[in-house]
């Protein structure tokens, strides 16, 4: 099978600091890729130069059979970015801000208006649509973000932390959503810190840490070594696990710093 994604020695720095170091990856079409690691690992570093955001970096990346270096634009009208976090034009309405994002993929008002109240009323907004976004809720804001990066229907969807903010129900639909475009045959690449869900809705896990990718397979070929379920592979791969004393240690650094303030009052 043709990889619809390959990475090949993809290296990224930002001054002496190595975030990305000489990855290798090919992702076969769809599927839903897992991507985790802790803060800081290089997860959104490496779906901001798959979405071809980030173009400064070492070795290739192909992405739909695209070297993304001469093909952005290409490449950028058949991925879809939702990510963690967004400066969205607020002082849009919710239709404006919508429009605005459909025209960029030179979608037909038609297709617009259609797609975008259909989304909408999937994610209860549709009675927002005329509202002013600065008013928005967090879970609100999430909402707008993953419509507007499936509004042009894209064939490879790039999602950073998506269920951050979400209620409950939120979550199921978006989870349900995931197995949709699925379904369809598009390419899931998903960064996630709620590792249940990632265990749950996952083809293939990938666990990034420092920029190097320690761990790569199914959730059953994961669990080979013996452990229970994803979040305790990831603290077995990632940390020393003493999160006990560390807790225990931030808990007595605020007694400490108010035993601080009463002596210098003193
Ligand atoms: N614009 C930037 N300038 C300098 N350093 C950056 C920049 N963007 C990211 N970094 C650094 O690159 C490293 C990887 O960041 P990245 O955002 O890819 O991590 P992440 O795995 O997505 O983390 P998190 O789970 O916290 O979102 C971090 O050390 C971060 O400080």
């Amino acid at each position: 099978m043709t990889p619809i994604i390959s990475i090949k020695g993809l290296s990224k720095r930002y001054g002496d600091k190595i975030v990305l170091n000489t990855i290798d990856l090919d992702v076969n079409p769809g599927q839903i890729i897992g991507y985790i690691g802790p803060n800081g690992a290089g997860k959104s570093t490496t779906v901001k130069i798959l979405c071809g955001i980030i173009q400064d970096y070492d070795g290739t990346v192909t992405v739909m059979g695209k070297d993304i270096k001469d093909h952005v634009l290409e490449v950028k009208s058949k991925v879809g970015y939702i990510p963690e976090l967004a400066e969205l034009y607020d002082l849009l309405t919710l239709r404006e801000y919508l429009t605005f994002i459909g025209k960029l993929y030179k979608l037909s008002d038609e297709v617009i208006n259609d797609r975008t109240t259909k989304m909408l009323n999937s994610f209860g907004l549709l009675e927002n649509i005329d509202q002013r976004m600065d008013s928005f809720s967090k879970g609100m804001w999430q909402k707008v973000l993953i419509t507007s990066g499936l509004l042009h229907n894209p064939t490879i969807v790039f999602m950073d932390e998506p269920l951050s903010g979400l209620d409950a129900n939120a979550v199921i639909l978006v989870k349900e959503l995931l197995q949709a475009l699925k379904a369809e045959g598009k390419t899931i690449f998903y960064c996630s810190h709620m590792m249940d869900v990632v265990e749950k809705v996952s083809d293939r896990i990938i666990l990034i840490d420092k920029g190097t990718i320690i761990a790569d397979g199914t959730i059953e070929e994961l669990k080979q070594s013996n452990s229970d379920n994803l979040e305790q592979i990831f603290s077995r791969l990632t940390s020393n696990g003493d999160f006990m004393q560390k807790a225990d240690d931030l808990a007595a650094a605020m007694n400490d710093r108010d035993t601080h303030s009463i002596n210098t009052e003193n």
